[in-house]
């Protein structure tokens, strides 16, 4: 079969973009999984973080459905979700759209640049969940707020949230980064283990200072990625709970891939969450796949102009984070 497709990334989070609104593709769920394990390979031409199928809704101007480099599907994407708003802004000639995910339908815009010539979405990461069920994660408990898991860390205190997909949340020093914990960790939580059945996104979090926080996630079904977008916007919502940072105000969230920006809402105890960064197309492409095979071959790539203006962004993110992050 031939797909053409758009790669892009949020906060250098790295996605492929199939639209299946314009083009008559008809997969299988087996096939988009498959697709997710051959594109996605980084040892391939392409390579990414996970697939972005756009489709139809019957109710909202789009659907996302979201497939992890591993195969697995997730219930929702922050970075991608930019991404998609854009494609889907920029084909119906909107300003702001709804979007369908797996659990919510989310209200997306097209926000001012964050930084000059680079395309800024703002995405609803909604709903929120403390619920241990909605992970799921297995304790003796309903929730879990900034406490210990002693199986998995003496030190470490942690949050678990869905947004809707799955958040395990550690405030630590700076000095913990240059530490194997958190790969260790996540690995095992993701392995086969007793308490998180469908695996969990595993994020570690400094707060810098007041309105600035570093968000490192090691993301399900992919491993260490740039940034996650849900992940620094369930961090954000961790950070207003313990008072680090203030309800309703701008927190900029950098990430190894560059920066973006999170406002937390609280509607009587009804968190929704604002995340607002970037959405850089880096190559438009075709491919020839052959599934069964497990192979495929570029036919074409062409690459757009857009991330030389995202790489100013990026460097002074990574210079702020050099130069406020002693430990
Ligand atoms: N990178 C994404 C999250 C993608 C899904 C995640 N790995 C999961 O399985 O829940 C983001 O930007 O939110």
């Amino acid at each position: 079969m031939q797909i053409d497709l758009i790669k892009g990334h949020g906060s250098s989070n790295d996605f492929l973009l199939i639209d299946e609104i314009s083009n008559s593709y008809s997969f299988s769920e087996n096939e988009r999984a498959a697709l997710a394990r051959l594109l996605c390979n980084r040892e391939t031409k392409l390579g990414a973080d996970g697939i972005l199928f756009v489709m139809k809704s019957n109710h909202a101007d789009g659907r996302m459905r979201v497939f992890n480099a591993d195969g697995s599907e997730a219930s929702m994407c922050g970075n991608g979700l930019r991404l998609v708003a854009r494609y889907i802004c920029e084909m119906l000639h909107l300003n702001d759209a709804v979007i369908e995910t797996m659990k919510a339908d989310l209200k997306v815009s097209k926000q001012p640049d964050l930084y000059p010539n680079v395309a800024t979405y703002q995405v609803e990461i909604s709903p929120v969940s403390f619920q241990l069920s909605d992970l799921p994660l297995q304790l003796n408990q309903p929730i879990l707020l900034n406490e210990k898991i002693p199986a998995l860390s003496e030190e470490l205190s942690f949050t678990a949230l869905a947004v809707p997909n799955p958040h395990l949340i550690s405030i630590v020093e700076a000095n913990v980064f240059k530490m194997n914990i958190q790969k260790q960790l996540s690995e095992y939580v993701n392995g086969p283990n007793s308490f998180f059945s469908d695996g969990v996104n595993v994020s570690f979090v400094n707060t810098i200072n007041k309105g600035n926080i570093y968000v490192r996630t090691f993301e399900r079904g992919v491993g260490f990625t740039n940034a996650c977008g849900t992940a620094m916007s369930a961090s954000s919502l961790v950070t207003c709970l313990q008072e680090l940072n203030d309800f309703e105000t701008i927190i900029n969230v950098y990430n190894n891939g560059g920066k973006v920006q999170c406002v937390v809402h609280d509607d009587a105890g009804k968190y929704t969450i604002d995340l607002i960064g970037n959405a850089i197309y880096l190559y438009q492409a075709s491919v020839n796949i052959d599934l069964g095979g497990g192979a495929f071959s570029l036919i074409t790539h062409n690459d757009y102009t857009e991330q030389t203006a995202y790489e100013k962004l990026q460097e002074d993110a990574l210079q702020f984070i050099e130069q406020t992050m002693k430990g």
